[in-house]
């Protein structure tokens, strides 16, 4: 495995699409401190391309845009726009490509990139569902990319270095993590019962109208809750094989998990929590104090393997009566990792807590860049 860690005298060339949008600034602010990775190249729309940054982003991050980021160029969304250079383009100096791209044009701009033979690490819903791509929330199913080799070996003509590997939906990343760590300690959950409260920033800029959020709470984010109920089989389920040896997600399959999410849009700026209710295929169900334990105690793979950006604490558990609150604790560990509270019986299912996930972090771009760091790790990006 040493042998695929980067160092400081030869960064990693990356992209980001989507580079003027909610997701694209956080990649920015995320990456312009990282160990291993250098900004490229950053895309956007048209008509952002050919202008300096720093004229087109309505930059919204408590830090100033980066030194050296607000003087590069825009580019287009194509793999051959921009400057000549080692017989491609300057997406092609690129051996990672980010992509918080609008979910309207990232199906057809993302797969143009991995038809190009690069690695794309993607935030938009397009290919969540494609049977042959990585639905990866890195503290959670890292395991699910031993299939690329397959997803590329499928794409035609057959790719030696590109794939895409798409990060969950940001309420969906969020609540999983919990849900794993109980499955990881007490086997199979049977049924969840999930209610939301996300942030504004969730729907981008310039997002929710503020007549509409102010002083008001809208119970309907189109599509979400029907994201958050597949997603989790996907993400909780193995990976199974065919007898042709066709690798295929097992959704979860062997011990069916019923999922039943209510969104809410509140005004909140950063930071969806979630109200939680599990029961678990075990008799007796472990007990609040025991899952409370559970939580505090998981580790995910993806520190043990070294990733630079993964949390120290995957899980805080608070034990204040009214905590996580999205202002007190969003930016904990640089909304790397979740905060959970209020674990408790839940008198219909079996225990119940909240969870909160800073939305634009761990639910967005964190997730993508450990997903990044992860594969350079396992050797999977060429
Ligand atoms: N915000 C969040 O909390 C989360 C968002 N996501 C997903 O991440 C993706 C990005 O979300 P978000 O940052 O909120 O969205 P924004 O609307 O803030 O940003 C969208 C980005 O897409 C670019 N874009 C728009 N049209 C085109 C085009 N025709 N060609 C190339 N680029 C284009 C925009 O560029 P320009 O400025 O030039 O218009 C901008 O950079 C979405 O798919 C979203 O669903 C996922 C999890 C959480
Ligand atoms: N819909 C989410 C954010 C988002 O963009 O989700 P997705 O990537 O699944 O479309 C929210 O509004 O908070």
């Amino acid at each position: 495995m040493s042998s695929h860690l980067p160092n400081a005298t030869q960064p990693i060339n990356v992209g980001i699409l989507g580079a003027t949008g909610t997701v694209g600034q956080r990649f920015i602010t995320l990456l312009s401190a990282h160990p291993w990775f250098k900004i490229h190249v950053l895309g956007a729309s048209p008509r952002s391309a050919g202008k300096r940054y720093s004229e087109v982003v309505k930059w919204k991050q408590a830090l100033p845009i980066p030194a050296g980021v607000g003087d590069m160029v825009v580019r287009e969304c194509r793999v051959d726009d921009g400057d000549v250079e080692e017989g491609g383009g300057k997406w092609r100096g690129c051996r990672v490509v980010f992509s918080g791209l609008d979910a309207d044009v990232a199906g057809p701009i993302e797969a143009s990139f991995r038809a190009a033979d690069l690695a794309v690490f993607s935030n938009s819903k397009n290919y969540r569902r494609d049977p042959h791509v990585p639905l990866i929330v890195p503290l959670v199913n890292p395991s699910h990319f031993s299939i690329i080799p397959q997803q590329r070996a499928l794409h035609s003509p057959p790719l030696q270095k590109g794939f895409i590997v798409t990060n969950a939906n940001c309420s969906t990343t969020g609540y999983v993590i919990p849900l794993c760590a109980l499955e990881k300690a007490f086997g199979p959950i049977e049924s969840v019962l999930v209610t939301t409260m996300q942030a504004i920033s969730g729907a981008g800029y310039p997002g929710v109208s503020a007549l509409d959020i102010m002083d008001n709470v809208i119970p309907y984010i189109s599509g979400e809750e029907e994201k958050i109920e597949w997603e989790t089989l996907k993400i909780l389920g193995g990976i199974a094989e065919s007898d042709a040896g066709l690798k295929t997600f097992d959704m979860h399959a062997k011990h069916p998990l019923r999922v039943s999410a209510s969104c809410n849009r509140v005004p909140v700026i950063d930071g969806h929590t979630e109200c939680v209710s599990v029961r678990f295929e075990r008799r007796p169900p472990p007990s609040p104090q025991q899952v409370r334990e559970a939580f505090a105690a998981f580790t995910p793979d993806c520190q043990a393997l070294g990733a630079p950006s993964a949390p120290r604490r995957a899980i805080v558990v608070h034990e204040e009566a009214d905590r996580p609150q999205p202002r007190l604790d969003r930016y904990f560990q640089d909304g790397a990792g979740v905060s959970v509270g209020r674990v408790r019986q839940c008198q219909v299912l079996d225990v119940k807590f909240v969870v909160l996930a800073n939305n634009v972090s761990i639910g967005a771009a964190t997730s993508s860049i450990i997903n990044a760091e992860i594969a350079v790790l396992k050797g999977i990006v060429g």
